[in-house]
């Protein structure tokens, strides 16, 4: 069985819908599980009403309806008034409803994954009508019940034993299955989610349990760049790429494919292609047991928005082990993503993402006993097998404020000018 992941951009509008649907008839109509994230960038509106909602905000009535409107208009335009897609759809509007009604819980990480899940709720039932009415016959699941995961909100761990077991017992794999990326469920049948982006990893997921033949991830680019194509005009396809380079360049943060995907893939040497849904005839990339990078090239990976923290001690002391560790329990504790390490005798900086917006409460926390430079929105540069006209492409980037080198990969904080 094949596992195929379309994201967001695949089915931002109407005829992503049907383009999508087209690519199933021709490569997937059976012995295939389609996963689906949320249409566009829904996944952003929902973060809206969370906060809305969170924050009691007079605004949450406008962001709701954007979310209802944008799913209608595509609906409009692919099915008749009287489809009964309209009445699923209208149940889901519902349940999000009671649930903005009902719900008690301060938890945001709670809440949060209660209302975003409707973003790919919405958008599996919509393609799976879709595809029932073009005639081919499809199995909609809700994922929430087959990947379970502990209760870490937001960030949900699967529990890989429980999941397989699932899996294995509920999936026909002789069908045309559709379901949702991004979500779980845990043992208390609430909703979790498997971090942003997820939806890669579900697939992996899905292909890991089932010893799928191969997993699809269907972009609006050619394949796996040598770079992000919107931060850089010259970029090359990667026909061929090995496991662990590909594990290597998602950990920089190369966003085509979520960091988590690969490993599962690998275990099993389930190969993963990445190909365009605009152009579904070219074979794009291929990742795999195999050559390392096909072609060999220098890979270029960007984290926009970062903080690069200096910290040295007070009293001019060494960094050593005790105060070192002190620092990333602290760096643990406010959920600060470290992305770059580098230490000297006095002082140890590091570049951070400050994804859950606690940087300040951190540098709060820690400004009495240590002495801290901060340098806020710098961008860090990753090159993977760099030579040096690469290095010459990123110093052209801004100021760089701090270099690290090792074998094959080069790092680099740079302030834009
Ligand atoms: N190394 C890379 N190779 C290909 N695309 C990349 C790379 N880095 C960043 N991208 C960007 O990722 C985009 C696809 O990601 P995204 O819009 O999140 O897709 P989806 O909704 O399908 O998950 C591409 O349009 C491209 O601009
Ligand atoms: N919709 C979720 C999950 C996801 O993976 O989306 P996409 O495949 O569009 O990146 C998100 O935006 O985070």
């Amino acid at each position: 069985m094949k596992i195929f992941k379309f994201g967001g951009a695949s089915v931002k509008d109407a005829e992503g819908v049907k383009n999508v649907a087209k690519i199933i008839q021709s490569e997937g109509n059976s012995d295939t599980l389609v996963v689906i994230s949320a249409m566009g960038k829904i996944t952003n509106a929902f973060e809206e009403v969370v906060d809305a909602y969170y924050n009691k905000s007079e605004e949450l009535a406008l962001k709701l309806n954007f979310i209802e409107e944008y799913h209608k208009n595509i609906m409009n335009a692919l099915f008749d008034k009287n489809d009964a897609v309209y009445q699923e759809i209208d149940i889901l509007f519902g349940e999000l409803g009671w649930f903005l009604a009902r719900n008690t819980s301060q938890r945001y990480n709670y809440v949060y994954d209660q209302i975003i899940c409707f973003g790919e709720l919405l958008s599996t039932k919509i393609v799976s009508a879709y595809i029932t009415k073009i005639g081919i016959k499809n199995t909609w699941f809700d994922v929430r019940n087959y990947v379970k995961t502990d209760s870490n909100y937001r960030d949900a761990k699967v529990d890989w034993k429980l999941t397989e077991d699932i899996i294995t017992k509920k999936v026909d794999t002789s069908q045309l299955n559709i379901t949702q990326g991004f979500l779980a469920g845990n043992d208390t049948e609430n909703t979790t989610t498997l971090g942003r982006e997820g939806s890669d990893y579900t697939a992996g997921i899905f292909a890991y349990c089932l010893n799928a033949e191969s997993v699809t991830i269907w972009k609006d680019v050619e394949g796996v760049l040598n770079a992000d194509p919107r931060v850089f005009s010259d970029t090359t396809l990667l026909r061929q790429i090995s496991y662990e380079e590909a594990i290597e360049m998602a950990f920089y943060g190369a966003s085509v494919i979520h960091p988590k995907t690969l490993q599962p893939l690998q275990k099993k040497e389930i190969p993963l292609l990445v190909r365009s849904f605009i152009n579904p005839k070219e074979p794009g990339t291929r990742v795999s047991k195999g050559a390392l990078l096909e072609p060999y090239t220098p890979c270029f990976i960007v984290k926009r928005n970062q903080i690069l923290v200096s910290i040295s001690a007070l009293d001019f002391s060494f960094m050593v082990e005790n105060n070192i560790s002190f620092i990333f329990q602290k760096l643990h504790e406010y959920q600060l993503k470290v992305n770059l390490i580098q230490n000297s005798a006095i002082s140890f900086s590091v570049c951070v993402d400050n994804k859950f917006n606690k940087f300040d409460d951190f540098f709060q926390d820690l400004k009495n006993e240590f002495k801290m430079e901060v340098q806020k929105e710098v961008d860090l540069f990753t090159v993977r097998h760099f030579d040096d006209k690469a290095i010459k492409t990123i110093e052209e980037k801004g100021v760089s404020l701090l270099t690290q080198v090792n074998k094959e990969t080069l790092q680099m904080v740079v302030k834009a000018i």
